[in-house]
């Protein structure tokens, strides 16, 4: 450590302490912004330790990172000599931080920002066994920025409205051999449908009583889901373009808890592999994206829809073909997530040189992250790094990478906003109590059906256990079933939620719909109370105007009055002035003296 801190020193003199400061926003142009790169040092494994490695990397300043190259045991003339080489990056994170640190400094900003209907992605990056997975998903005990940034999001908007505004969307998706799957509702692998222009859009066709009346198109600046919404007189259609999975599960999340159960069902669904370099390698890229749509009214009184969109991406570790000791599968796999990262480092590559074309389509992997480095979207890497000097070679193909994707340029993001022009009436107010109500049905059957479920397993776990017959006894064992299919679940996140038991999953299910219920109803009596004091306030308006309308008839009539009248002589000698209304509808009482 002292040699490497010396070194350090030694480099600090010799180029100056302004070497080691990272360049702030190089020739940034003014709607332009940088991706922000930080790096995360994991401790040595104790497999490394006993293999006799040494820590060939430091963590200075919380900044830079300090690589040290030690000479061969074989290599005599060279044996004392070092050769070291410095990066700095946004933030560089020892093996001591912890997971809250790495996504409070990373990925907490882009959660604000999201909520603000901007778009964020993160995405790890680096060797195999570097501790990507760790960050992005983590363990029950220390939950990683997946499970932060969601948690932190709910929390959010609990914050924010109480009022159900937000509505939450999750997919979440895996490219494995070049094939993009469903990891929420596994099936045939999804096609990647591509657009030129990024944009979605809603028509509205209107009716009035079965009649025509006009087509209303507003654009959005970004693909969100598909939908088509039918009430009574009106069809919205909202039509995506862009890159979509076509057929990928996007689930409406309600709560933390819900979106735990799915997180964890999908990460099930994962391929991960024992390879030599990790027990429970991850052998294909997963995106988490979470989508936040709200409403808010402007000053004008218009319906704004705000979009925000976060992709939390870990990828597969590059790897050498030697790292991994299994060739047939094992080596197909490798082959294809090397041929991705590659990809990825040439869109990197074109990006940074300011190339027109981007090679996205080269790999399913750069066409999802399309978006995410040359779109409209503020983006976060953390390059994972070993300290073990056994893993030189991949930790400074890694450092070389997070260095160059700090020169790439993303567009700075504008709120994704979408103005409805329609103005709040009776009957969209009366829509969206019946949407409302018609909500609430479906999740009390919702509800009702999970009770049965539970019922069902609570019933089948007191039930004593029935002999096996002869067709299951005969029958192979599921596990050998697909070839495709995750052999082995990854042994920290899931192997923990796996013990949790099906029923434990069905009673949150139901407390989150009843939850959901509670609020939709609060909601509900919300808009009604809102509705008829609405209503109140009106009639109220109305009794004013007419008062006032019937004070300036009064007024009126008698300015009239007056000017018409003739001047005459009463027996005490004052001056009157008398008419008499000629109108037949005049009341007699509009006899009036002065
Ligand atoms: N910061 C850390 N603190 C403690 N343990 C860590 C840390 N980072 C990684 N590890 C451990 O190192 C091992 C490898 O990490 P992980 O599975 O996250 O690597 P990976 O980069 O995702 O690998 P692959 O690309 O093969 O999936 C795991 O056992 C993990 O628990």
């Amino acid at each position: 450590m002292k040699a490497l801190l010396a070194l350090y020193e030694k480099h600090k003199q010799k180029h100056g302490a302004a070497a080691l400061i990272p360049p702030k926003n190089p020739s940034l142009k003014a709607n332009e912004t940088r991706i922000l790169v930080f790096v995360r040092v994991r401790p040595l494994a104790k497999k490394e330790t006993e293999a006799g490695s040494r820590c060939c990397v430091r963590v200075v300043d919380r900044r830079d990172v300090f690589l040290t190259e030690f000479a061969s045991e074989k290599d005599y003339l060279r044996l004392k000599r070092l050769r070291g080489r410095h990066f700095a990056f946004d933030a560089s994170f020892p093996d001591s931080a912890s997971q809250q640190e790495v996504y409070s400094t990373t990925t907490s900003e882009l959660v604000e920002a999201v909520l603000q209907g901007r778009n964020g992605s993160v995405f790890c990056y680096g060797a195999t066994g570097a501790g990507k997975t760790y960050t992005m998903l983590g363990t029950v005990e220390s939950p990683g920025v997946m499970v932060l940034a969601i948690k932190d999001l709910f929390s959010k908007i609990r914050m924010r409205s109480c009022d159900g505004n937000h509505v939450v969307h999750l997919s979440y998706l895996e490219v494995y051999n070049e094939t993009v799957r469903d990891l929420l509702s596994p099936g045939r692998p999804l096609i990647l449908r591509e657009d030129k222009q990024a944009t979605c859009f809603t028509i509205q066709i209107k009716y009035i009583e079965n009649e025509f009346v006009g087509l209303d198109i507003s654009y959005l600046c970004h693909p969100v889901n598909c939908s088509i919404n039918s009430p009574d007189s009106n069809l919205s259609l909202k039509i995506l373009t862009g890159i979509i999975a076509a057929g990928l599960t996007q689930y409406r999340a309600y709560s933390t808890d819900e979106v735990m159960i799915l997180l964890q069902q999908g990460n099930k669904n994962r391929t991960t592999e024992p390879t030599r370099a990790n027990e429970t390698s991850s052998r294909s890229h997963a995106i988490l994206q979470v989508v936040v749509e709200y409403q808010v009214k402007d000053a004008a009184m218009n319906i704004i829809n705000k979009i925000g969109k976060l992709s939390l991406i870990d990828l597969a570790g590059s790897e050498r073909a030697l790292a991994t000791d299994q060739r047939t599968v094992r080596s197909l796999e490798g082959a294809n997530i090397n041929r991705s990262l590659l990809a990825l480092s040439s869109c990197i590559n074109a990006l940074v040189e300011g190339k027109k074309h981007i090679p996205y389509r080269n790999s399913k992997l750069t066409q999802l992250l399309k978006d995410s480095l040359g779109g409209t979207c503020n983006t976060v890497m953390i390059a994972n790094i070993s300290p073990s000097n056994l893993s030189f070679g991949e930790t400074q193909n890694t450092l070389h990478w997070a260095d160059r994707a700090k020169e790439i340029r993303t567009k700075a993001t504008n709120a994704n906003e979408d103005l409805l022009s329609v103005p709040e009436t009776e009957t969209d107010r009366a829509k969206l109590v019946l949407d409302l109500q018609k909500e609430n049905c479906e999740l009390r059957m919702q509800l009702a059906r999970q009770h049965q479920k539970l019922m069902t397993l609570q019933a089948e776990s007191l039930a004593p256990p029935t002999p096996p017959s002869a067709t299951s006894l005969l029958s192979t064992p599921p596990t050998s079933a697909r070839p495709n299919e995750k052999l082995r679940t990854r042994s920290s996140f899931i192997a923990a939620t796996e013990t949790k038991s099906k029923g434990d999953e069905v009673a949150v299910t139901i407390r989150t719909i009843q939850q959901r219920v509670k609020a939709l109803e609060a909601e509900l009596e919300k808009v009604k109370k809102n509705h008829s004091l609405q209503l109140k306030q009106k009639d109220d308006v109305i009794r004013e105007l007419s008062q006032k309308v019937s004070t300036a008839k009064k007024r009126s009539f008698w300015d009239i009055t007056a000017a018409n009248s003739p001047s005459v002589t009463t027996l005490n000698g004052r001056k009157t002035r008398s008419h008499v209304i000629s109108e037949p509808t005049a009341p007699s009482s509009m006899l009036l003296q002065v």
